[in-house]
């Protein structure tokens, strides 16, 4: 498998820099995106204890009993919050057909800065870890503060003021989606991997991946399969598919998959990452930006509800059978 070192882009002088420096990162930043749809960035600002120690606490959640897990899992078994076992997702069936379910289980938060408002469904926090519960909340409220940024580094790579688009980012919507990805035993089935193939759906997925074997694979331009080098200490950014609606395809949403580790590893290939998908105000009205569409490149999308066109993507694909 060919390998891919993702466009590098450093933060700290987009975060703490002058103008000259802001706009360097900018072009850096749309570079990336309308060419790989992925960028690696260091000097983001997210301490690394607080994301060292969400990682151990969810490694000791996943470590538990299934009879402790299934605990956390909604009576709607939908994929919004709680905790997905094994099994019921396949998120490559609707560009693949039907597919065998991902080799993952997962741990998943909504919008934690939300909760206690009407309409905002709770999530589940498990008892154990004792700590895991803040640890989210902490890490959740430093993954917003760097889509902050990343909203004002989007606007000015996107040829706007770089405040552009904070007012359609009051409240943003945010899923934080912890996977662990087991160390495989069985040999996988014929087209079973560990996450099938997608593209994401918001606007950018803010990831941290380990170093395990097996790991994320992106297609390329030339449409070849491409396995991401890890950079320790950064955070893998890429396009969802309503960024992409919104660029009018200026950035691209790619399709990325898990891919499973080598058969001669197994005994030491377990895989957790931990997933931010951000997006804006539920209610923001996405209509191609003018920077992004001209006479000879009109819109080719018609305005959408963020919210609401998340959602039909998330229906549409990832249906979930209810037992
Ligand atoms: O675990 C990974 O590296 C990627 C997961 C992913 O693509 C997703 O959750 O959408
Ligand atoms: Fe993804």
């Amino acid at each position: 498998m060919a390998e891919i070192a993702l466009p590098l882009v450093d933060l700290s002088s987009f975060i703490g820099g002058d103008a000259a420096a802001r706009a360097n990162v900018a072009r850096e930043f749309t570079k990336a995106f309308e060419t790989v749809g992925f960028a690696v960035v260091v000097g983001h600002g997210i301490p690394e204890p607080l994301i060292d120690e969400t990682y151990a606490a969810m490694t000791a959640f996943f470590d538990a009993s299934f009879e402790a897990k299934s605990a956390y899992t909604p009576p709607e078994k939908a994929k919004g919050r709680g905790y997905l076992p094994m099994g019921i997702e396949s998120v490559g069936k609707t560009l693949a057909g039907e597919t065998p379910p991902d080799l993952c289980e997962a741990l998943v938060f909504g919008a934690p800065h939300r909760e206690g408002r009407p309409g905002h469904r709770p999530n589940f926090y498990p008892e154990q870890p004792p700590e895991l519960a803040g640890l989210v909340k902490r890490y959740s409220a430093e993954i917003l503060k760097l889509n902050a940024h990343l909203v004002q580094l989007m606007a000015l790579a996107l040829d706007m003021e770089e405040d552009a688009l904070d007012p359609l980012h009051t409240d943003p919507a945010l899923t934080l989606r912890f996977v662990n990805y087991p160390d495989q035993v069985e040999e996988p089935k014929p087209g079973q991997l560990r996450y099938g193939e997608h593209h994401d759906y918001g606007t950018l997925t803010i990831l941290r991946q380990d170093a395990a074997p097996g790991g994320l694979e992106i297609r390329d331009f030339d449409g070849v399969w491409k396995e991401a080098t890890v950079v320790p200490g950064s955070f893998v950014i890429n396009v969802g598919d309503l960024l992409a609606r919104w660029t009018n395809d200026r950035w691209r949403s790619t399709l990325h998959r898990v891919s499973n580790p080598p058969r001669g590893l197994t005994g030491s290939t377990k895989r957790l990452s931990m997933v931010a998908f951000t997006g804006p105000n539920e209610d923001a009205e996405i209509t191609v930006l003018p920077t992004c569409r001209s006479e000879d490149a009109p819109a080719k999308y018609p305005p959408v509800k963020a919210g609401e066109y998340i959602l039909s993507k998330i229906a549409a694909s990832h249906e979930i059978k209810a037992d």
